[in-house]
């Protein structure tokens, strides 16, 4: 039974198939720097707990500016052992390798929505499909998934003990230095509205118009990323598109809507997207570190630069906005 979803009987339903086997480049390659002269940002984290008041400082402000410059940076002496991530990746390979029939239908948790998602379905052109298919589990999922998947549970547990230890870090240094009160990133794992996405890259099939993912930004507060070696990764800075090298020791950290409109606008929520793979697949997992749907979010800051909405109405708005333009606003339509 095949596990890869239909993309192509799915993209040319959707736009004909005359755009298939397409070799235009115009979407992707056209502005894509590979990262020649422009590095991301590395932050060593051992520094923050090496005792060393110094070391700790300068690592806090690297970090700082690099949230307000860039959006993005690597994080390396993070403390999660290797052998996390590859257990993580063998159960997310294990995940995807099922027949697709069986991803569309099963749950592999209680809750009632399925996790399963591909291509897209509100693309209204193809520069808005992703040649990609990812399962979403919620933080309050966890201990719903099935006992038949008593391997997967586990894992997702410890994998997340980990990720959220490593988020809380960044959040509380990051929310100091703009004034978030200093209970707001307390207890990151309780935020059960916080969740994984395994994502899986298909091989170029059509022309090089369709991403991998297409351009967007995270609504998270923050996100942490595991990629894979083979890269595809970009993010926009100055109006270029900027590959992130993978770095088998590094975690790619960025900057999500919510946190900038916490503080109130300093740090960067940017855009990224990923270039589909070719002849090949890439699996990456990223944490969203996310508010309850009624939490309120305010600026810290003034004069403010976005007025009060609970992050359900922002998520309301951009469910909206992507159904009737395959793209989100985001936090302009907050602006006051
Ligand atoms: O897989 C990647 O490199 C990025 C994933 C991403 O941006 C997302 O899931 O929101
Ligand atoms: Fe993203």
């Amino acid at each position: 039974m095949a596990s890869q979803p239909p993309f192509k009987t799915n993209f040319s339903s959707i736009f004909g198939s005359s755009f298939l086997g397409s070799t235009s480049d115009s979407n992707t390659n056209s502005s894509t720097i590979l990262t020649a002269g422009i590095k991301l940002p590395v932050i060593d984290l051992s520094h923050l707990t090496s005792g060393e008041e110094v070391k700790r400082k300068r690592c806090v402000k690297q970090m700082v500016e690099a949230a307000k410059e860039w959006g993005f940076f690597q994080i390396v002496n993070h403390g999660i052992p290797k052998e996390v991530f590859e257990m993580m990746f063998l159960e997310e390979k294990k995940l995807f390798d099922r027949p697709f029939s069986a991803k569309v239908r099963e749950n592999f948790s209680d809750s009632s929505k399925n996790s399963y998602r591909w291509g897209n379905p509100n693309a209204t052109s193809p520069a808005q499909y992703s040649l990609s298919e990812a399962f979403h589990i919620t933080l309050s999922e966890i201990s719903t998934i099935s006992d038949y998947r008593n391997n997967l549970r586990k894992t997702v547990e410890m994998y997340v003990q980990e990720i959220t230890r490593v988020a809380q870090m960044i959040c509380e240094i990051l929310g100091k230095q703009v004034n978030v009160n200093s209970k707001y990133f307390e207890n990151i794992w309780e935020l059960k509205n916080s969740f994984l996405r395994l994502n899986k890259y298909h091989p170029r099939v059509f022309g090089s118009e369709v991403f991998g993912l297409v351009p967007h930004t995270d609504s998270s507060f923050l996100t942490i990323l595991f990629q894979d070696q083979i890269g595809g990764l970009e993010l926009k800075k100055n109006g270029q598109w900027i590959g992130v090298k993978p770095c088998s020791e590094a975690l790619t950290v960025n900057i999500g809507d919510m946190f900038q409109a916490l503080s109130n606008g300093v740090y960067q929520s940017v855009r990224h997207r990923v270039i589909s793979p070719v002849n090949t697949e890439r699996l990456s997992i990223a944490f969203f570190v996310c508010p309850y749907q009624e939490t309120e979010i305010e600026c810290f800051g003034n004069p403010k630069k976005y007025r009060r909405f609970s992050f359900r109405e922002y998520k309301k708005q951009s469910e909206r906005d992507v159904k009737e333009t395959g793209d989100k606003v985001g936090l302009s339509r907050f602006l006051i």
